[in-house]
Parts: C-alpha cells; structure tokens; sequence
C-alpha cells in the first residue's frame, strides 16, 4: 500500500508546490463546509488532489476539507483518504509556510481504522513526513523526494505553540501555557498547523495545544484530515496526542467527516502535564 501513496503523495506535492508561486491567489465567492471563504488556490490544490488520488484503484472513498460531501473512487478500494489540500492557506498572502495533510484509514473513517498519515510543508523548501510503522522525513530536490531521516521526539522539549483566541481560553488553560513559559518554553506559532507542529517534530519536542474555547467548544481542527494525521505522527514519533477530555485522540469514535476535536500534541512530558491540568479541571 505504501509506495503508490507514498508516490502519489510526492507527485501532488510537486504540484501544489507550483500552484502556490502564481502571483494571484484570489479570494473565491464561495465558502467551505466549515464556513470559511475558499481561495482559488484551495480549489485548485482540492482539484490536484482528487485527480491524483482518482488514479488509486485501491481507494474507496476520498473526503476533503473543500468539499461538503465525502465522493466516491471505487466501490471495490478499501482505503479512506481524508486530506487537506492546503493547510494555512490564508499565510499564502504573507508569504508564511503552508502545507498538505492527509490521513489513509482502511475499511471506514475514524481514527482506529488509520493506517497511514502524511503531510508536506511548504516553506523556503518542500518537506513531507509520511508514516505508517515509522515517520520518515523527505526533502524536495531537483524535482525528487529524497529520504533525510526518521523522526523521534525527546522526551520533552522546549517549544510551545498555543492555539485558539486567548480571550476565550478557560482560565486554567490560560495558566498551563504559561507555566510552560515560566519553565523557561519558548514561543513559537505561525497560524499553521502543518509548520507550527513541523518545528515541533523536527526540533526534538514542545506543545502544540487547539483547547476548547468558549466561542469553539469542539475546537477548530478537524479530525479526519488534521487532528488524526498528526495525532498518529506523533505517536509514531515517540510523543503523544490528546484531546483533553478522553485523553488518547486515537480511541476517538468515528465521526462526521467534518467534526472537530479539541487537540494537543507534543512530547511525552507535556502531554503529561496537559493531562494532569486537564484532569483537574474536568
Ligand atoms: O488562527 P487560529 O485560530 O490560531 O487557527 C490556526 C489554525 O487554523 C488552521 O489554519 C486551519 O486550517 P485551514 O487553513 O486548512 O483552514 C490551522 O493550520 C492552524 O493551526
Ligand atoms: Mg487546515
Ligand atoms: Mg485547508
């Protein structure tokens, strides 16, 4: 299963990655299923994505976060493939990393039934993790992927990437983040997840938190196509994945396709810390 996704992957990713240097960008009339308005560019990369993914034979059904209805590849595929065809894509304008997302399940949706993740970056250069037993790092190089290394988190790091508008944190999340700090965290967040968690791998550990808010009590991020991706990296990467109330994000039940989950994730040490908060509060 893994070379043609593996392969596929790469291909969409060259793509995308010549889509995202046209000058005009343009803001679309239309909104996605969570609301918010599509840029041009998040159409096309979508479209990039179902044609690529259209020539697996083996996929069943594809969901994306810019279309309202999940669609039908074959009837006799068994793998599911939720994606996000550009994640961050309001940062294209300010010129700030933006990336790809994808979760490969197998049978059904749901987080139990993954069986593979994956994401690109685009930044100063084109990146993708892709994990099934092990996440491997890969760099873009004359129109190729080569193999960098495998990634493992420490067991605890020193980033901190708070999410979600600070106005409407519960107070006791408000002093969790900081006490990260006052143990000397430093702060880094773009507004993308795919660079914001990124760094976190690729730096040796932190804590990426999207907590529940008043005005968002089921988050922002969506699972199928962010939360479940990166929750599987992270795991596979030594860390770990939470959503604060259940605790593990992985044993989460299938869902709409485009429901969405308060979410942490980091290293071992935070996510024992989040726990340990989160538990208090309930
Ligand atoms: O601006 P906020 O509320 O911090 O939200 C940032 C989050 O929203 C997102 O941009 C949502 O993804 P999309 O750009 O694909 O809608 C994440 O990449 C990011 O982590
Ligand atoms: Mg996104
Ligand atoms: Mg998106």
């Amino acid at each position: 299963m893994k070379d043609i996704f593996l392969e596929t992957i790469q291909t969409i990713a060259i793509r995308i990655k010549d889509a995202i240097d046209v000058k005009d960008i343009g803001y679309s009339q239309q909104e996605n299923s969570s609301g918010e308005t599509q840029l041009q560019l998040d159409i096309q990369c979508d479209l990039i994505i179902e044609e690529e993914l259209s020539k697996i034979t083996s996929i069943h059904t594809i969901a994306s976060e810019e279309k309202e209805h999940e669609m039908l590849i074959n009837e006799s595929g068994k793998y599911y493939v939720a994606y996000d065809p550009l994640d961050g894509s309001s940062l294209v304008d300010v010129n700030l990393s933006v990336g790809s997302i994808f979760g490969i399940y197998e049978g059904d949706w749901g987080a139990q039934n993954m069986v593979a993740s994956c994401y690109v970056v685009y930044g100063p250069r084109v990146e993708m993790i892709f994990a099934q037993t092990k996440a491997k790092l890969f760099l873009l190089q004359n129109n190729e992927f080569e193999f960098v290394k495998e990634i493992r988190l420490n067991e605890k790091g020193n980033l901190n990437a708070p999410g979600g508008t600070q106005q409407n944190w519960a107070p006791y999340h408000k002093e969790m983040v900081d006490s990260f700090f006052n143990e000397g965290y430093r702060l880094r967040y773009s507004g993308g997840m795919v660079p914001d968690l990124h760094q976190i791998l690729l730096k040796g550990g932190g804590l990426f938190s999207y907590p529940a808010t008043s005005d968002r009590p089921d988050g922002k991020l969506r699972k199928l196509f962010e939360v479940y991706p990166f929750a599987f990296i992270f795991k596979i990467a030594g860390g770990d994945a939470i959503d604060g109330i259940n605790e593990d994000i992985m044993s989460l039940d299938h869902d709409h396709i485009h429901g969405t989950s308060p979410c942490f994730f980091g290293s071992k040490y935070e996510i024992s810390v989040v726990k340990e908060v989160y538990a208090r509060n309930r």
